[in-house]
């Protein structure tokens, strides 16, 4: 250990930090205990919430040293079920797991069944489903102040949402104060475009009063400003001691969630309040650490109780599920999607099944042409000439940008095509990507080869910037305004663009590629996914979740990057978090 305290290199990472930190308060705790810690703060800048302690190890020993304590201790490790925690975060894992567990709890009395039932069969009378998961969902969440629906991109979320929302504004006796968040401003962006276009169609069907649907509010914010997110904080305003002031808080692409911000969000809930959590179990995790809707959907099922009364609301003969999970009957899955019926879902389907047969087939029969669903292009990117597919798949943006098409017109353009990668640097990285464009703009003569700014440059906000109320993920392109002087214009919240001067962007990145975690909870017509082959770095980044969650991005077209190989190896692996959550919440 004293080597380590030797070493004074200016910057030091969080592993060789922390057990500096332990190693100063006690520098004969047991050796295996500095080098599991290591490994834990290794371990949670990768995602991993905890790490199992192995079985052999003498717990008293650790235990006696201080460093490590029993849940509650104010050590600055925590041995909890055979798992070691960094203190942080066995504190949000346990308060979360504690939270969840007493909104599942807290039944809420649903006043006239009857009434239920008419109302949900004028809500769901097209319906051609049965069991109509939709309608499910929407009884389940009636009585509950803890709501799940996970489902793939187009199963209908959001029009389950509106639904919801409609009937439980129908049956409420004043107007209800009604919250939706998204974790990024895009997905609040989509999330809000998804509700008024849902609202619209049930108010023209003559399903939706317009004095409930007014009760639907019209915008979403994101996660960072609902809370009130304080410059150069973690905290927030709205806490436990200072809750939100709402009735139902509805949070889109939750998987985004790192167990950190949902514990948060959860403890700034009121008292009696509803929460619903939409979102894909099936997608990447959150980029920090912890797997909260993986953990929060895992083996839930229906009880037979739960089961019986949802088939006497719905009239739907709805059979109950082998739950090992004490939300098991807040978790709504719908299944059906009604905008992938081709091969985009196919292939989606295939990736998260593993389904190697399938892909293949789904490969071999792909085509080169434009105007096909899904493009193979086999080989590895990390060693072919990528410029021409990628130009061309800009077109249509640098089509806009020639005939000055306005900014909301430029934002479709831009949003029709992207190229994503697993990988910020290295071959067939987004570095790489965005340097060969760049390079190609130059030749073109668009851009001179030190322009740092340039009209069409897309960029993307690799931070929150409270106070320019932007944050991480958010996307602006550069455009010249009449008098030639460049902006970047972002997506307002209320709709249409805000304009910020370059200048003030110090640190945004170029965003004609980004990587696959960055694209959650945004979508593009085409997405270009570029996998380089495990030597070409992007070995243990490669996994079905990132695949799918690549694919599913895309609304009308896919084009593979990568060999069939690398592509059915990705399908072969899950990413697994270790974390405690799913243990917390589990039954018996
Ligand atoms: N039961 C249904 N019958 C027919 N069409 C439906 C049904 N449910 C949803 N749709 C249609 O499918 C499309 C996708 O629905 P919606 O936006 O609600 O899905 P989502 O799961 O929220 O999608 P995503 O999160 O991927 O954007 C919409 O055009 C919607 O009108």
């Amino acid at each position: 250990m004293s080597d380590i305290l030797a070493v004074s290199a200016p910057v030091i990472d969080f592993s060789s930090a922390l057990v500096q930190l332990l190693h100063r308060k006690n520098p004969d705790a047991p050796a295996d205990l500095f080098g599991l810690a290591g490994e834990l703060a290794k371990a949670s800048e990768r995602g991993d919430v905890c790490v199992a302690i192995p079985a052999a190890t003498n717990l008293a020993a650790w235990l006696d040293s201080g460093l490590v304590g029993e849940a509650g201790s104010f050590t600055p490790l925590i041995a909890s079920q055979q798992r070691l925690y960094l203190a942080r975060y066995h504190q949000y894992e346990s308060r979360l797991a504690e939270q969840l567990l007493a909104l599942a709890a807290d039944q809420v009395a649903v006043p006239d069944e009857a009434e239920i039932k008419m109302q949900l069969a004028a809500l769901f009378a097209t319906s051609k489903e049965n069991p109509d998961w939709q309608q499910v969902a929407v009884a389940a969440a009636l009585h509950q102040r803890l709501t799940v629906i996970s489902g793939g991109p187009g199963t209908g979320k959001t029009t389950t949402l509106v639904k919801l929302l409609a009937l439980l504004q129908m049956t409420a006796t004043a107007p209800l104060q009604i919250g939706l968040a998204a974790p990024t401003g895009k997905a609040a962006m989509r999330m809000q475009e998804a509700i008024g276009k849902g609202k619209a169609e049930l108010l023209a069907n003559g399903v939706l009063s317009s004095d409930v649907a007014a009760c639907i509010p019209d915008t979403a914010v994101t996660l960072h400003r609902l809370l009130g997110s304080r410059f150069n904080s973690v905290q927030f305003k709205h806490t436990a001691t200072q809750p939100l002031v709402l009735d139902v808080l509805v949070l889109d692409e939750a998987s985004m969630i790192d167990l950190a911000l949902m514990s948060k969000l959860v403890d700034a809930l009121p008292p009696h309040g509803r929460l619903i959590l939409l979102g894909d179990k099936d997608q990447l995790s959150s980029v920090e650490a912890g797997a909260v809707m993986g953990d929060v959907c895992a083996g839930a099922g229906l009880s037979p109780q739960f089961a019986a009364q949802l088939s006497r609301i719905t009239g739907q003969n709805i059979t109950a599920g082998f739950s090992e999970s004490r939300l098991g009957d807040h978790v709504m899955t719908l299944h059906k999607s009604y905008r992938f019926s081709g091969v985009i879902g196919e292939l989606a389907r295939a990736i998260n099944r593993g389904e190697l047969r399938k892909l293949s087939e789904l490969l071999a029969s792909s085509s080169p042409a434009e105007s096909t669903p899904l493009t193979w292009y086999n080989g590895n990117p990390a060693q072919q000439d990528l410029i021409a597919p990628i130009m061309q798949g800009f077109d249509a943006y640098f089509a806009a940008l020639a005939r000055k098409a306005d900014a909301n017109e430029t934002f479709k353009a831009f949003d029709a095509f992207r190229v994503l990668s697993p990988i910020r640097n290295g071959a067939a990285s987004v570095s790489r990507v965005n340097a060969v464009i760049e390079a190609q703009l130059v030749k073109r003569g668009w851009r001179s080869s030190d322009q740092v700014w340039y009209t069409g440059r897309p960029v993307l906000v690799p931070q929150n910037l409270y106070d320019l109320e932007l944050y991480n993920g958010d996307i602006g392109l550069t455009l010249p305004d009449e008098t030639g002087k460049l902006w970047v214009y972002f997506p307002a919240a209320e709709g249409g663009t805000r304009a910020i001067a370059p200048a003030r962007l110090p640190a945004v990145e170029t965003a004609f590629a980004m990587t696959v975690h960055k694209s959650q909870g945004s979508e593009f017509g085409h997405v270009l996914l570029l996998l380089p082959s495990p030597a070409d770095g992007a070995g243990s980044l490669l996994s079905r979740e990132l695949v799918y969650t690549a694919i599913t991005r895309a609304r009308n077209k896919v084009s593979l990057w990568g060999e069939e190989s690398v592509i059915a190896s990705a399908s072969r692996k899950g990413v697994v978090r270790q974390s405690g959550l799913a243990q917390r919440l589990q039954l018996g």
